[in-house]
């Protein structure tokens, strides 16, 4: 049967799917894809059709399994579909959904939602959040605005917005930015455009292997000397989210030196939720200046999140080193 006109329900594991089971006293994937459609009205439920993914707690995925569901969702509006809600959990939806936007080219939405609270308990977000993803994405006024998060009354886009509270039904926000659109009743009220990056969509698959350092007062080089001595060689890329406008300690300068003369990309970012490495000029050993000089990316503004997942795309499309600079500055 076509599937034109319709919008697909992918279901990708987390609370939204769950239900509280007080004899083992937790939260179980017990809910099933005819009850999540049973809390949308009838005619809506009726222009929807269910790919069952995967149940699992969204810390369970990975960079990879991200972009299977991507393919996923691309064949899925090959094939006719409308619009796209993506269920999953709230614990990794901010990049699982920034992953995806980093490669979707087409114009239909794709629209993350999750739920703090299972969908049994009192004041559950599970299902108006459901319901309100299932408006926008048959909003033809969210086409062309690529990958949105709805929760609570707003959508987000998925390159502004972050989880800014763990077990607040209004966990995520745009900071600085604020939603794209809300809900007026079931109306869709777009409330400004987002311009998109540039889209690397289907080349190649992301690098796997892409770390994540903090730098935090008085770290010692341990952890960056682990990675730069990795015999192994599986380190694709490494991201340091730095102090301030990008510094990090002098102790780990001759590692990252190391990896950098082993071919190893490594991208400084700010590690302040607002940063950015625009910063004065310092001298200072470890300082952002001197990292640059060693051979290090700029990571300008993007959150340190987010600088990891675009590696692993821009490593997986084969970029080269004045590309990938290109495309990690880029706004
Ligand atoms: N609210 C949630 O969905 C949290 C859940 N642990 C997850 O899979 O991300």
């Amino acid at each position: 049967m076509s599937n034109r006109g319709k919008v697909a329900l992918v279901l990708a594991g987390g609370q939204i799917g769950m239900k509280y089971n007080p004899q083992t006293n937790s939260c179980q994937p017990t809910v099933t894809a005819e009850e999540m459609l049973s809390w949308l009205p009838q005619e809506l439920a009726g222009k929807i059709f269910v790919v069952d993914w995967s149940r699992q707690p969204s810390s369970h995925y990975t960079i990879r399994m991200t972009s299977d569901l991507v393919q996923i969702l691309s064949k899925t509006v090959v094939d006719g579909a409308d619009g796209i809600v993506v269920a999953c959990g709230s614990d990794t939806l901010e990049e699982m959904a920034y992953l995806t936007d980093l490669y979707w080219a087409y114009p239909q939405p794709v629209i993350f939602t999750a739920a703090t609270l299972p969908s049994d308990s009192r004041g559950s977000d599970a299902s108006i959040n459901l319901y309100q993803s299932v408006l926008a994405s048959f909003s033809r006024e969210c086409w062309g605005m690529g990958v949105l998060a709805c929760l609570q009354d707003q959508l987000f886009a998925a390159s502004e917005m972050t989880e800014t509270a763990s077990q607040r039904r209004n966990s995520f926000s745009a900071p600085d930015r604020g939603p794209v659109a809300q809900f007026i009743g079931d109306r869709v009220d777009i409330l400004r455009q987002k311009r998109r990056a540039q889209v690397l969509e289907e080349k190649g698959s992301p690098a796997r292997d892409v770390e994540l350092l903090f730098a935090s007062l008085g770290s010692n080089d341990k952890m960056v000397e682990f990675l730069a001595s990795d015999e192994k060689r599986e380190l694709d890329g490494l991201v340091i989210a730095g102090f301030g406008s990008g510094n990090v300690p002098p102790s780990w300068i001759p590692h990252i030196k190391k990896l950098v003369k082993d071919d190893i990309p490594v991208v400084i970012t700010s590690r302040c939720p607002q940063g950015h490495t625009r910063g004065m000029p310092y001298t200072f050993e470890g300082n952002m200046a001197r990292l640059l000089e060693i051979g290090v990316f700029d990571g300008g503004g993007l959150r340190p999140l987010q600088a990891r997942l675009r590696l692993a795309v821009a490593l997986g499309a084969g970029l080269s080193r004045q590309e990938l600079q290109a495309y990690l500055l880029e706004e």
